[in-house]
């Protein structure tokens, strides 16, 4: 080989190793690339997150804008409240309770040019409710949503203590940073004590900065008399609130177990859109069904709605055949009030312990099972 040959040899043996080491490092980068994809536990919640954001600006009909990650996992559980099926019309009793709820909340959220003036009218930034199981606390907040336009972020503590998101206060900074975006909107956290609860010696350092976080976040709006931004909590155990967060709801309401004259009203809400029999004597039912909540009441109706499907199936298997099922009547209703097993629990509501028992001093009436 002569000294030319030797040249080109090594110029192209040059070219060849830097291909070789050039086309190893993009597959090294690339397998690492897509690795680090599928093996990123963040990955799936990125991605349902991103996709749920599109959904969302879908179902409220206007871009989000510009998202951070973390208001992206929270958009997940925001509501448009044209989608909410409950308003006021839809809660049976609880009159006096929905008056002040409108003034107090609706109205600033609708109407924010009346509490634009002076200093005694200033729109309420938050109402707490509370009360046993099943009284409609949930549903008279996603009512409030419904009738004043708001949407509905639906604050999931499981969200927000997200293992692979790990840094919960970020997520709760969201939380309030997407209701500005978004407002007029309604923060609504479900079991508030289980998020805001007293401050124990247990307490990890991610949840006190958590809730530090969030009292701070939230006393930022309360100083905002522009931002039409409202937290509604609901529990069913106010006296494990922490006394910092108690204080900042000036107004809480007890969402208490319905009176006769009220499960008369919320027999007849429930049943309202139903084929039932004008003779229905709601007095004489509300008698039956006392120490029942809203809840138990949508379910003695559900189950005494099958009487009449189960007749019309009876008259086909004798051959009479009908497209409509007879109209509920009394009878179902007090059948399925006397099918519901009734059992005495006074571990119920756990809301009156003043012997310190862990347990309800009262009898706060049935529990109602229905198999
Ligand atoms: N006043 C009411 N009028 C009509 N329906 C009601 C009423 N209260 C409760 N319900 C029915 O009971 C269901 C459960 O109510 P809701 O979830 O609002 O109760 P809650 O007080 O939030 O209970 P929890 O504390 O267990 O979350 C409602 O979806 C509704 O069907």
């Amino acid at each position: 080989m002569d000294g030319k040959d030797s040249g080109s040899f090594w110029k192209s043996r040059l070219v060849r190793e830097i291909i070789i080491y050039g086309a190893s490092a993009i597959v090294s980068y690339g397998i690492i690339f897509v690795g680090l994809r599928i093996f990123d536990p963040n990955r799936v919640n990125v991605r349902k997150a991103q996709e749920s954001k599109k959904q969302i600006e879908k179902r409220l009909g206007r871009p989000l804008g510009q998202t951070n990650e973390y208001e992206d996992v929270i958009a997940s559980d925001v509501v448009n409240p044209d989608h909410i099926d409950v308003g006021f019309g839809s809660i049976g009793g609880l009159e006096i309770i929905k008056k002040h709820l409108d003034e107090l909340v609706i109205l600033p959220l609708k109407r924010p040019e009346l509490f634009a003036h002076g200093k005694l009218l200033r729109p309420q930034r938050g109402v707490l409710l509370y009360g046993p199981p099943g009284t409609g606390k949930t549903m008279l907040a996603k009512a409030i949503a419904k009738e004043s336009g708001a949407v509905f972020i639906n604050v999931r503590v499981s969200n927000l203590m997200s293992k692979w998101f790990g840094d919960a206060q970020k997520l709760v900074a969201a939380v309030f940073s997407l209701a500005y975006k978004l407002q007029p909107s309604i923060i609504f956290i479900d079991e508030v004590d289980s998020f805001l609860g007293q401050r124990r010696t247990t307490d990890s350092e991610a949840i006190t900065n958590m809730k530090t976080e969030f009292m701070s976040l939230w006393d930022g709006f309360t100083t905002d008399h522009n931002a039409r931004v409202m937290v509604l909590a609901a529990t069913n155990r106010p006296m494990d609130l922490d006394e910092a967060i108690l204080r900042r709801f000036p107004r809480a309401f007890e969402i208490g177990m319905p009176n006769q004259s009220e499960i008369a009203m919320i027999l007849k809400v429930i049943l309202k859109d139903e084929r039932v029999e004008d003779t229905i004597d709601y007095k004489h039912l509300s008698r039956m069904c006392e120490g029942f909540t809203g809840f138990d009441l949508t379910e003695i109706c559900k189950q005494a709605a099958y009487f009449p499907l189960r007749d019309l199936l009876e008259e086909e298997r004798n051959g009479k055949f009908s497209t409509i099922a007879r109209k509920l009547n009394q009878r179902d209703l007090e059948n399925a009030i006397k099918m519901a097993e009734v059992t005495t629990s006074e571990t119920r509501f756990g809301l009156n312990d003043n012997d310190g028992s862990g347990e309800d001093d009262d009898d706060d009436g049935p529990r109602l099972i229905i198999d």
